[in-house]
């Protein structure tokens, strides 16, 4: 296969937008993960035969230890890097057992909805932030 006839890698991400007390958790990727140095929501790749909420479920006690009820679905958001395509899928949680253990990430921080893009969110996680943002305002 030549160069131009490569197959972008196509990657589809369940990822968790947790809320407790009005404050939604924010992760940073270390510096050793792809996106080093990024905010993101918590989340991963789907496995083949995974459901979405599966993947999410597994996904929060592998890089948290946290059990987490997984409510609403906000709109799937996908995103070309330079070097390969992502979609999100995004759900609202909450955690229903254990406390925050960072496996993966550097840092979480709980913040207020409309604080969150003063952080350096992953590129592909903007339309997800603005369309949460817009949710919580309504209450
Ligand atoms: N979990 C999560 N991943 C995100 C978000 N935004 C975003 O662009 N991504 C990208 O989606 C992919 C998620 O994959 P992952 O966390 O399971 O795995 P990874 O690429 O860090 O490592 P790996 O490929 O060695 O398993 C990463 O490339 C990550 O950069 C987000 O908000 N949450």
């Amino acid at each position: 296969m030549s160069h131009t006839e490569k197959q972008r890698r196509h990657v589809h991400v369940a990822c968790a937008i947790v809320e407790r007390d009005g404050l939604v958790l924010s992760a940073l990727r270390s510096a050793s993960m792809n996106l080093p140095l990024k905010w993101e929501f918590p989340g991963g790749k789907i496995e083949p035969g995974e459901g979405r909420e599966e993947c999410l479920k597994r996904e929060m006690v592998e890089e948290m230890g946290v059990e987490v009820e997984v409510g609403q679905a906000l709109t799937p958001a996908t995103h070309s890097y330079p070097t390969f395509d992502v979609t999100l899928y995004p759900y609202l949680c909450r955690i229903a057992s254990g406390e925050i253990t960072l496996y993966e990430h550097s840092e979480v921080r709980w913040l207020p909805p409309a604080k969150m893009l003063e952080l350096e969110w992953a590129d592909a996680d903007l339309p997800v932030i603005l369309e949460y943002q817009q949710l919580s305002n309504r209450g």
